[in-house]
């Protein structure tokens, strides 16, 4: 059985900065997940993005297969993707693309569709891309002050420098795959980074499960607020606060209906190291984690869910 959350909403323009870095502080303890709202991603760009989006992925399989995914970039077709590989030997029904960092010399490692079959595509990714990088950008600002840290602590260890930005575009064609299953469109994961932020066309399915450990998972359901963002929490962050914030574990439910949804997902530079913040370890909570690399933690991550 589902039920629907009502996750707070964060006014990302709010001036008052350390009421909301409060209320920031207090759904990442709680649920991990948030919706964003007045975060500067216009509506008719969202829109625009979602319609770009939608024509790739109405092309013929082998236009797309053209652009298949090379250094985490570019088409992952159908079922090639495993987010839990515990739960099945079948991938995930759905389709995603790709488009890494679009500043520094990694920018070149994107692939692009042409600009004679989809002449608009790359300027309205782009633009979106940095529109909400832009945003992810203030958001974890607001996040240091939340953990009661300067609010250029990112900055100042290096995890913005050149982050690792990826959008991934979804597509979840809604056919039912199996019959006498409970299909996933994405199955149960948490996201590898900093943190994500997501925007989906309206369509339900998005769901989390707050208490990980307990069994049989209790899954919610996460509506979609028209505009907003849904924010959440990836795995390096749980790691820097040593498990305050937590990376909640979510999952995508095919309902039978075609459903777009766009990821966001903004994580440290690969040089940085990811370690226990100190305000957040005692001699009773000793850091749970090891300092890691975030570069080599997220290629482990991905080779774990794509095999290469
Ligand atoms: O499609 C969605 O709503 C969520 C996708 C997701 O969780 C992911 O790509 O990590
Ligand atoms: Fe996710």
């Amino acid at each position: 059985m589902t039920e629907a959350l009502q996750l707070p909403v964060i006014d990302l323009s709010s001036p008052d900065r350390l009421s909301t870095a409060k209320s920031i502080r207090q759904a990442c303890i709680d649920y991990g997940f948030f919706y964003l709202v007045n975060h500067g991603v216009e509506e008719e760009l969202i829109y625009q993005m979602f319609n770009e989006s939608k024509k790739f992925f109405s092309l013929q399989l082998e236009d797309k297969m053209k652009l298949a995914r090379k250094e985490h970039r570019g088409y992952t077709a159908l079922c090639d993707e495993i987010l839990d590989p515990s739960s099945t030997s079948e991938g995930d029904p759905k389709e995603s693309f790709y488009i890494g960092p679009l500043e520094g010399t990694l920018s070149s490692m994107n692939q692009w569709p042409s600009l004679e079959i989809l002449p608009t595509w790359r300027s309205t990714m782009e633009y979106y891309h940095q529109k909400v990088l832009s945003a992810g950008r203030r958001l974890i600002h607001l996040i240091a002050l939340a953990l009661n840290l300067n609010g250029d602590f990112f900055q100042k260890v290096g995890a913005l420098d050149a982050p690792m930005a990826f959008l991934r575009l979804l597509h979840y064609p809604g056919e039912l795959v199996s019959s006498n299953q409970e299909v996933c469109g994405a199955s149960a994961h948490s996201d590898y980074g900093m943190i994500t932020l997501l925007a989906t066309d309206g369509v339900p399915g998005l769901q989390v499960c707050r208490e990980k450990f307990n069994q049989p998972r209790l899954w919610e359901d996460v509506p979609n607020i028209k505009g907003a963002l849904i924010v959440n929490i990836g795995d390096m962050m749980e790691r820097w606060t040593n498990c305050l914030f937590r990376s909640t574990l979510h999952r995508v439910m095919s309902s039978g209906q075609e459903r777009y949804s766009a990821a966001f997902f903004l994580d440290p530079n690969g040089d940085c190291v990811v370690e226990c913040l100190e305000s957040c370890c005692s001699e009773s909570n000793p850091p749970k984690f090891a300092p890691i690399r975030s570069g080599d933690y997220i290629k482990e991550r991905i080779r774990l869910t794509y095999g290469s």
